[in-house]
């Protein structure tokens, strides 16, 4: 039988930026694809998904190819500092699988890898697609009219605004965090991050003002920031 490979856009090293897990150190994989939006700017207002802030189309980032499992895991572990088995001084060693839509790709072949080499593993996921088991924490991030697939996750971490998924129409999901963030929107609008060197983009001003606003209203909401962007990290 043919082995299963994975096409990754890239692999990095960075702090997550986003929801509850904001500021730990992660290896990040981002695979190439997604579902709701096939990546190009002529597609983008006819796409599902229409505020995507990634480029994750083919393999040309850094370290981005075509891998088995096995040469995967050995990638990612490579940019984890220090050894990721064995009792590590440096923190448990933690993967953020994102793309694209990384239910696309990710399975239990990939995350039994993952687990071996001393990592735990994270994805962030739109959640209109079944999850393979094992996955350590869950951010669902559900997009404008699309259908779940998954209603239980770790963290429920929604853009805002999108007037086709408001925040009231996820009440049944389960999740131990509820998190606004508020949605880039291109606009030449910055906080502090225009003086960094490296920062792409900013918070929309409007924007965050509105989800500071709803999650006042409505307490279970906590307010995410892409703290990277004000950082200029990736
Ligand atoms: C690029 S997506 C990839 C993972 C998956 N496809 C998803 O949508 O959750 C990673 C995270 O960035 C968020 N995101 C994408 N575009 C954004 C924007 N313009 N403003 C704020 N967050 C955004 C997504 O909601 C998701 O939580
Ligand atoms: N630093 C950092 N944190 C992130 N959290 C989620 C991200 C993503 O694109 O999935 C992301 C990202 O691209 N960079
Ligand atoms: S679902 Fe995620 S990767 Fe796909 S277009 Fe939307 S934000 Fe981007
Ligand atoms: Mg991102």
């Amino acid at each position: 039988m043919a082995k299963n490979t994975y096409r990754v856009k890239e692999v990095f090293y960075t702090l997550q930026g986003e929801g509850a897990q904001a500021g730990r150190p992660a290896v990040f994989c981002r695979f190439s694809k997604c579902n709701l939006w096939n990546g190009r700017e002529d597609s983008r207002t006819a796409a599902v998904c229409k505020f995507c802030d990634t480029d994750f189309i083919g393999t040309d980032g850094h370290l981005g190819g075509e891998y088995s499992a096995s040469e995967l895991v050995t990638i990612i572990a490579s940019q984890w500092p220090g050894e990721t088995s064995g009792n590590s001084v440096q923190g448990k060693p933690y993967v953020v699988c994102t793309g694209g839509e990384p239910a696309l790709q990710l399975d239990s072949v990939l995350i039994d890898e993952l687990h071996k080499a001393g990592f735990e593993v994270a994805i962030e996921t739109n959640g209109t697609l079944p999850l393979p088991d094992g996955i350590d924490w869950v951010c669902l991030s559900p997009k404008g009219d699309s259908k779940l697939a998954v209603i239980n996750c770790d963290e429920l971490k929604l853009v805002y605004p999108q007037a086709d998924a408001l925040p009231e129409r996820f009440d049944y999901i389960v999740a131990e965090h509820c998190y606004l963030q508020p949605m880039a929107d291109f606009e030449p609008v910055v906080i502090a991050s225009d003086k960094l060197e490296g920062a792409k983009e900013g918070l929309s001003v409007s924007n965050t003002r509105k989800a500071v606003d709803y999650c006042m209203k409505h307490p279970k909401w906590k307010l995410s920031l892409q703290t990277h962007k004000l950082l200029g990290i990736e």
